[in-house]
């Protein structure tokens, strides 16, 4: 039997350290914003800013807090040794690429923290969760122990929610989350169909794979989250990318598709055999049928896709249609602007389009999707998990504050050696678990 069940969104707070290290190679804007001065406590407010429109709009709204950056143990684990000011001034002198890494606020992003899925799907109707090893990129392969942490922290009761470790942290099961999966259903609550989307199949080299930047999720990777989630063959669809958009920029699925209840959004150049997803999609789809709303590189060329992400939207229910919840960027690039308010006008599933400033998290490649990790939970499930993190106008209030008296509003890559700052990211984050409920998760805690 079904239950009534809603998706809720958590969004990765902004850490202290956000900056600009032009980490990602095969992510553009990562790459073109190198060495940029970043605001940090601008960031925090923008993203602050969009969950709160979210949950005054009535979405179920959840907060993911920030990592501890610099990551002081993985220098540890790496042979620096000393007090944590002698490794701070040590690594900022000898190997600054290194301390750029495990400084970075990339958490933030919570599309990449875990693959979820909900009950409905799974075969023991629990909510499975798999943090993402993020492998492909040494400063994110670092985050889901302690991703690992919070999701056991908020999501505690174990007769509704399963908790998996992260997949070998190797290339041949790179695991990027939930950016790479999405969930079509005729609702929250009935059996969906989880898309999982791959750039690479590890263990064949001879099939289909991008030539100039790397394929961060592997077919083998996508295979083991759904059998440890105890998916059935009816419920999945495994599709390659298009190994040409990920050579034009498009290192997640989330920056050329989103999908919604029936609804997928996509680029025509999204997957490497569109028929055949489309078909498999709908051959499984029950209760519902498929909206594909498909844009072509005529209406929206992939370079402003890239650059707009108007893919990396939210596509949000509401009680007419379905709302596009959009990056600036989309409104200042022609093509995209234009194609929105066709889209608008075209009597489909979606029927509104807003436009959100997440700026700061876009010059790392970062959209209103990246920023939010999905979670279906029935109303039991609900009721279970920690209350603590779930945005009300106080912890709206409390958050906002927090932010103000703790982040810089401005850190450049030679701050971040600054003893300081680690200090200063410390005490925000022992804060912080106090204020969201979330007893000791951080290494400095335990
Ligand atoms: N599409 C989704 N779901 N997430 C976006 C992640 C952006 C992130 N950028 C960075 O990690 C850049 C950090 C820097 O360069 O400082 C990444 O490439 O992994």
């Amino acid at each position: 039997m079904s239950q009534h069940a809603v998706e809720a969104n958590f969004d990765g707070l902004v850490g202290p350290t956000h900056n600009y290290a032009g980490l990602s190679w095969g992510n553009v804007a990562s790459k073109s914003n190198v060495r940029s001065v970043s605001n940090p406590k601008e960031a925090a407010l923008q993203g602050l800013a969009k969950m709160k429109r979210l949950a005054d709009r009535g979405y179920v709204q959840g907060v993911l807090p920030p990592h501890e950056r610099p990551h002081l143990p993985t220098l540890r684990a790496l042979g620096f040794a000393g007090s944590d000011g002698d490794i701070l001034k040590k690594v900022a002198a000898e190997a600054p690429a290194l301390l750029a890494a495990v400084s970075s606020a990339s958490p933030m992003w919570t599309a990449n923290a875990a693959t979820v899925s909900p009950s409905a799907d799974t075969a023991d109707h629990r909510v499975h969760f798999t943090p993402a090893n993020l492998s492909a990129k040494f400063h994110r392969s670092i985050e889901h122990e302690v991703t690992g942490r919070a999701l056991k922290a908020i999501f505690t009761d174990e007769s509704y929610f399963a908790h998996h470790p992260a997949l070998p942290s190797v290339s041949h099961f790179g695991d990027e989350g939930a950016a790479n999966h999405t969930r079509l259903c005729s609702g929250y609550g009935e059996p969906g169909v989880e898309l999982f989307v791959y750039g690479q199949i590890a263990f064949n080299e001879d099939a289909p794979a991008p030539v100039k930047y790397p394929a961060r999720q592997t077919l083998e990777a996508s295979q083991a989250i759904a059998r440890l989630h105890g998916l059935r063959d009816r419920n999945l669809v495994f599709a390659q990318q298009n190994p040409a958009a990920i050579d034009a920029g498009v290192f997640h699925n989330d920056v050329i598709a989103v999908g919604n209840g029936n609804t997928l959004f996509y680029h025509e150049l999204a997957f490497l055999d569109e028929d055949r997803v489309l078909a498999d999609v709908r051959s499984r789809l029950s209760g519902a049928e498929l909206e594909a709303v498909r844009v072509s590189s005529a209406e929206v060329p992939l370079e402003d896709a890239v650059a707009s992400y108007l893919f990396n939207s939210q596509l949000l229910n509401t009680p007419d249609g379905m709302l596009l919840a959009v990056p600036g960027e989309c409104r200042e690039i022609p093509s995209v602007s234009r194609y929105l308010d066709s889209l608008v006008a075209s009597g489909g599933p979606i029927t509104s389009v807003e436009v959100f400033d997440v700026k700061q998290s876009m010059r790392n490649g970062g959209g209103p999707a990246c920023l939010r990790l999905r979670v279906v939970l029935t109303d039991d499930e609900l009721k279970a998990i920690n209350r603590g993190v779930i945005l009300t106008d106080q912890l709206y209030e409390r958050l906002t504050t927090w932010v103000e008296a703790h982040y810089r509003d401005e850190l450049s890559q030679e701050d971040l050696g600054d003893p300081m700052l680690l200090e200063e990211v410390r005490k925000a984050l022992d804060e912080l678990t106090g204020i969201l409920g979330l007893g000791s998760i951080y290494d400095f805690q335990l």
